[in-house]
């Protein structure tokens, strides 16, 4: 990944800024009752959206990037979009365009000749509309700003600016275009990859009816028709465990996200120079064969103890781990569980007419995740 791109920043720009969405993220939707509100009223609108196509097979991308999209939107702008809202489609079309070209092997591996390619300046295009696009919502926001009634992280950002410009400090690091970056930042990791993850999940139970049976029978038996919350997680192992074990096998970030040594280290008997690019590669964990039972099938009892019950497994690190473990972990998993087990109570997952389950490719397509590769399913209605 090229320098310029790297997700985030470093050193107390970082530190400030990710201290900041932490306890922002929180009050406006990580904050477990708010997020699980909204991701309980978006579960409605995702049903609603399947069940427009009455059965028949379609391509579930659209649907669940909106659906995960607007968890996003509503704790970054304070307010979620129509899934039709052109607004919305062109900022989820220009993130998944360039979600593939920043995970192409040239910009991964070879970022210096990234820089002179055709898709570095589509990638330049696309993002520079995103900027303008935001600076519009940006620019609505500020006209009904209220200091009193924060509804997003944005508006907590521009009042938090305001007040430090007010008091006179004009070096802080709440500035445009910070503003810009982390905004740009949550939407684009907060939406691909529970968007991915999830559509993994849809195609593992498809691929294996006899899971999802386990599944819609835990559900029938432990929560029946109503709705779904937090709370019941622990009474559901074996949902838990397929959503586990969806992270596990489908490794979305392989390689993780890059890091740079801050001084000279030796780790595990090799030396690493100060400045050096490493990327942490997951999937060695997440795959490894002194860790998992069955390392390369999707087996939900590595989450299950004799009992049946979930166990928590060390190797388990879809999230990364340690300072920079990912900001949103709390978040993608109330979106995972919530999202998954409504979607699973409400419809049947099936094949397209003429394709078997054994014809389903779990070959990944790459792009910055591991996506399933482009297939429709059909989702019947059970309710
Ligand atoms: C299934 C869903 C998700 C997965 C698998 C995932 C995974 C990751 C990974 C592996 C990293 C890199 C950590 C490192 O640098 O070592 C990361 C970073 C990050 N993630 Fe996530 N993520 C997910 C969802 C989310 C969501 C919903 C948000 C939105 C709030 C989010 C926001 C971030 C941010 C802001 C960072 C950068 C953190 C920093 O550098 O301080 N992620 N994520």
């Amino acid at each position: 990944m090229g320098d310029e791109w790297v997700l985030w920043s470093n050193g107390d720009s970082w530190k400030e800024m990710r201290r900041f969405a932490l306890t922002n993220l929180r009050d406006f939707g990580m904050g477990k009752r708010a997020s699980e509100d909204k991701i309980t009223e978006e579960c409605q609108y995702l049903v609603e959206g399947f069940k427009k196509f009455k059965g028949q097979a379609f391509d579930t991308t659209k649907p669940i990037n909106c659906a995960v999209s607007n968890i996003i939107c509503s704790i970054v702008y304070g307010s979620r979009f129509e899934y039709n809202d052109p607004e919305f489609t062109s900022m989820l079309n220009r993130l998944n365009r360039n979600g593939k070209i920043l995970g192409s092997p040239m910009d991964d591996m070879f970022p210096s000749l990234f820089k002179w390619t055709a898709d570095r300046k589509e990638f330049c295009k696309l993002t520079d509309d995103s900027r303008k696009q935001n600076l519009g919502i940006f620019n609505q926001i500020k006209e009904t700003l209220n200091p009193q009634m924060c509804k997003g992280f944005v508006d907590a950002f521009l009042v938090r600016k305001k007040m430090l410009e007010e008091s006179g400090i004009t070096n802080s690091h709440f500035h445009d275009d910070n503003l810009m970056l982390t905004v740009m930042n949550l939407f684009a990791a907060g939406t691909e990859t529970t968007s991915t993850t999830l559509r993994w999940a849809l195609l593992f139970m498809t691929k294996y009816p006899k899971i999802q049976d386990e599944v819609q029978e835990e559900l029938r038996r432990v929560i029946g028709d109503r709705q779904v919350q937090v709370a019941d997680r622990k009474n559901l192992p074996f949902t838990d465990a397929v959503i586990h074990e969806t992270q596990r096998l489908s490794s979305i970030l392989p390689a993780g996200l890059p890091h740079k040594t801050t001084r000279d280290i030796t780790f595990h008997g090799h030396f690493i120079k100060k400045g050096t690019t490493v990327f942490p590669l997951l999937t060695s964990v997440l795959h490894d064969p002194d860790e998992w039972e069955r390392p390369h099938s999707f087996y939900p009892a590595h989450f299950l103890d004799k009992e049946k019950k979930f166990v928590k497994r060390d190797a388990f690190i879809p999230f990364s781990a340690g300072r920079r473990v990912c900001l949103g972990e709390g978040l993608a998993r109330m979106e995972l569980f919530l999202f998954f087990a409504t979607l699973m109570q409400h419809f049947r997952f099936t094949p397209a007419p003429g394709v078997s389950e054994d014809e389903l490719d779990l070959t990944p397509s790459v792009g910055i995740t591991l996506s399933p590769s482009p297939h429709k399913l059909c989702a019947v209605s059970r309710m």
